[in-house]
């Protein structure tokens, strides 16, 4: 079953990409290559594999599937929408809720 919607995904233009990552600066644009990519940074393993397991959750959910590599501490991920050939409002989605799970996980809350 797919529940997405099909209106999100037409690539942005470089400006819309610029202005929909505006608010969440950590993520680098690579406009030529229509990715974002931010590494994240964890206390120890566990807790980078419980960020990923968060948002394994979200990714089935939104049907947006992150490339990521983890080593103990650290995901580096990368985002992009393969589908629309570059950057999409799935991607400014999906790096909202990562960063909205990550700040939780170092505030505790
Ligand atoms: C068939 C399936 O719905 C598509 O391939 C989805 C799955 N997850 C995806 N994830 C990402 N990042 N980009 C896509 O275009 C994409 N497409």
């Amino acid at each position: 079953m797919s529940t997405h919607q099909e209106t999100t995904l037409q690539a942005f233009d470089d400006n819309a990409a610029q202005t929909a990552f505006a608010a969440h600066p950590d993520w680098t644009l690579n406009l030529e290559k229509g990715c974002a990519r931010r590494l994240f940074q964890f206390e120890d393993f566990a807790q980078a594999f419980g960020f990923m397991a968060q948002m394994a959750v979200v990714s089935e959910a939104m049907n947006h599937h992150p490339e990521w590599f983890n080593v103990y501490n650290r995901v580096d991920i990368t985002l992009t929408t393969h589908d629309a050939g570059g950057l999409s409002p799935r991607d400014k989605d999906w790096a909202e809720r990562a960063d909205k799970v990550y700040a939780a996980m170092r505030t505790g809350a």
